[in-house]
């Protein structure tokens, strides 16, 4: 079993079936990369995924708990940085970072010395003492990064990884990611951004209409191919990965066409 196993996952909104059967499991040393057009479902099945929600059926399993039954167990044991998550306005990211180190049980000077390490490697520590109100969206996604690796989880979970970061930040953050996953870890990143799943990803899934289309295994990545999922998989082919996402979306009846502009953004 994977650390992240998701099987017969459905979730609606009053008549929008947003997640429709959707069945994948992560394994540890794997960076997953969940890639779809607009609405596909991958925010709803994160959400789901962290507790956030509750599914309509199905069963989801995060390094063994379950975030239905028990959401405050998972969000213990997983990284999370929601879509468009932000840290508190009126605190401080050292207060922040001081805040999500009591409640993960990390003692005050591993959480300062953490705090210090990831403000130095993600260049936000002339901030670190600045309200949150007052910093840039990058600059505050570089918090949401940081506090969602603070207790140094097993599993991480992000939406959009490389938003609002610069160029530089965001060679960073891959790098880091890369070397995290490699370590016996599991990170499962949402992104539009088909480039960057294709550099830095091991596996990925893509969905559309709420239903996982096809998995593949990206070239150069070692990691192990999950044998869980009921999507077809493909092997590191001749084809681009954009060109898989649009021959499998197209085939798809898909709510929202998937937009070539977002190809490059957000990075
Ligand atoms: N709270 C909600 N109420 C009603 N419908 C919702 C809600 N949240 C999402 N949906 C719908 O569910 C579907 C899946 O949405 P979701 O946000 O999971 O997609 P997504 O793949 O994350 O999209 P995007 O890439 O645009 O962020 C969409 O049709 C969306 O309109």
């Amino acid at each position: 079993m994977g650390v992240i196993q998701v099987d017969g996952l459905v979730k609606s909104y009053g008549d929008v079936r947003a997640v429709d059967g959707l069945c994948f499991g992560v394994e540890r040393g794997e960076l997953y990369g969940f890639l779809g057009p607009n609405g596909a479902g991958k925010t709803t099945t994160i959400r789901v995924l962290t507790g956030q929600i509750r599914p309509d059926s199905g069963t989801v399993r995060i390094l063994g708990t379950d975030p239905v039954a028990d959401p405050l167990e998972t969000r213990r044991c997983v990284g999370i940085v929601p879509e468009q998550g932000s840290p508190p306005s009126f605190l401080t990211p050292r207060e922040y970072l001081e805040f999500v180190g009591s409640v993960r049980d990390l003692d005050p000077d591993t959480v300062a010395e953490r705090t210090d390490r990831w403000a130095t490697r993600l260049g936000f520590e002339r901030k670190l003492e600045t309200l949150h109100t007052d910093l840039s969206r990058g600059q505050q996604q570089k918090v949401m990064l940081t506090q969602a690796f603070l207790h140094e989880p097993d599993v991480v979970v992000i939406d959009e990884p490389l938003a609002n970061l610069d160029p530089l930040v965001q060679e960073q953050v891959k790098q880091f990611l890369v070397s995290y996953a490699a370590g016996d870890n599991a990170v499962f990143v949402s992104t539009h951004n088909i480039d960057v799943a294709e550099e830095i990803c091991t596996r990925v899934g893509i969905v559309a209409n709420g239903e996982l289309v096809t998995e593949r295994s990206l070239e150069g990545h070692t990691a192990p191919r999950s044998t869980t999922s009921r999507a077809s998989t493909a092997d590191a082919g001749d084809d681009s990965l954009l060109e898989v996402f649009l021959e499998q979306v197209n085939e798809t009846d898909v709510r929202d066409a998937p937009s070539l502009e977002q190809r490059g953004s957000d990075r």
